[in-house]
């Protein structure tokens, strides 16, 4: 059983799991600029891990080394207890790595409902022949899917727009229908890449609260960047913190508040 008190993944009360994943060393260029400069860190299961810096820091650069976007020239990034090779972003998205972007990217014609069943394309595996004629395995796997999707639904309070076509739908809502999407591919790290951008108070507080209640309900590992520093430290277990491409600060939301090289570069400047 663990403990709370020597548990090492144990932060401000709350108890984290194994190290879910492992970036070592990770240094990516693009031309002459190095957006990220030999940075190491890790998430581990269970957290929520939050990822800040000014702009320019090098945070949407990390978020897509991790989701495969991008390769690091310098580096690795372990998963699950093993080195990752080089792969293709669908590949990640295979080992359970699911994410969403800072501009909405939905299906805006479809319904709710189809928008998020497309994130379980990804979990479907019967053959077109037998989906063509919808029997067996593929009826089995349809039934599960719409279980899954349900679930998650359910979670994030969308039943009552489930048939409503995302295009008419109000930004806060839309960005909760991305969540939706993402979580429906059942993933073990989340990366939201700011959650809460362009929300007013009352949005932020709700996408603060579904957050939290995907953590809690489901176990999933979130990491993300966001903007809003009372957010950040209110849903995070740990922040590493990036400025111009380096790690300047990496543990608990009070360890980073209290960070001199932190409050220099980016609390103290922009967010007394
Ligand atoms: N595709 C790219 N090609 C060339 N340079 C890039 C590319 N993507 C990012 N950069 C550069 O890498 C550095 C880090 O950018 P990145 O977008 O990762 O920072 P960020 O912390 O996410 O910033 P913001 O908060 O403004 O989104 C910047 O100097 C940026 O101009």
């Amino acid at each position: 059983m663990l403990d709370v008190a020597t548990d090492p993944g144990a932060d401000q009360g709350r108890i984290t799991g194994e190290t879910l994943l492992d970036l070592r060393n990770i240094t990516l260029r693009f031309g002459g600029v190095e957006a990220i400069k030999n940075i190491s860190f890790d998430i581990r299961e269970g957290e929520i891990r939050a990822i800040i810096g000014p702009n320019g820091a090098g945070k949407s650069s990390m978020l897509n080394v991790i989701s495969g976007f991008y390769v690091p020239q310098e580096g690795e990034v372990w998963f699950n207890g093993s080195r990752r090779p080089p792969m293709k972003p669908y590949e990640v998205a295979r080992q359970g790595i699911a994410r969403t972007f800072q501009n909405i990217a939905l299906f805006q014609g479809m319904t709710v409902l189809d928008n998020v069943m497309t994130g379980r394309l990804n979990a479907m595996n019967a053959g077109t022949m037998s989906q063509a004629l919808w029997f067996g395995k593929a009826r089995r796997e349809e039934v599960e899917n719409r279980e899954k999707v349900e679930r998650v639904i359910d979670i994030l309070e969308i039943q009552h727009i489930r048939k409503v076509p995302v295009g008419r739908l109000p930004y806060g809502l839309k960005k909760r229908v991305e969540l939706a999407r993402a979580l429906a591919a059942e993933p073990h790290l989340l990366l939201l890449d700011e959650p809460m951008a362009g929300m007013n108070v009352e949005e932020k507080e709700d996408m603060s609260r579904f957050i939290l209640d995907v953590n809690d309900e489901l176990g999933t590992t979130i990491a993300l960047i966001e903007h809003d520093m009372g957010v950040v430290m209110d849903l995070s277990d740990r922040v590493v913190v990036m400025d111009y491409g380096r790690k300047i600060g990496d543990g608990s939301p009070d360890e980073v508040r209290n960070n001199q090289e932190v409050i220099d570069a980016y609390l103290g400047v922009s967010h007394d």
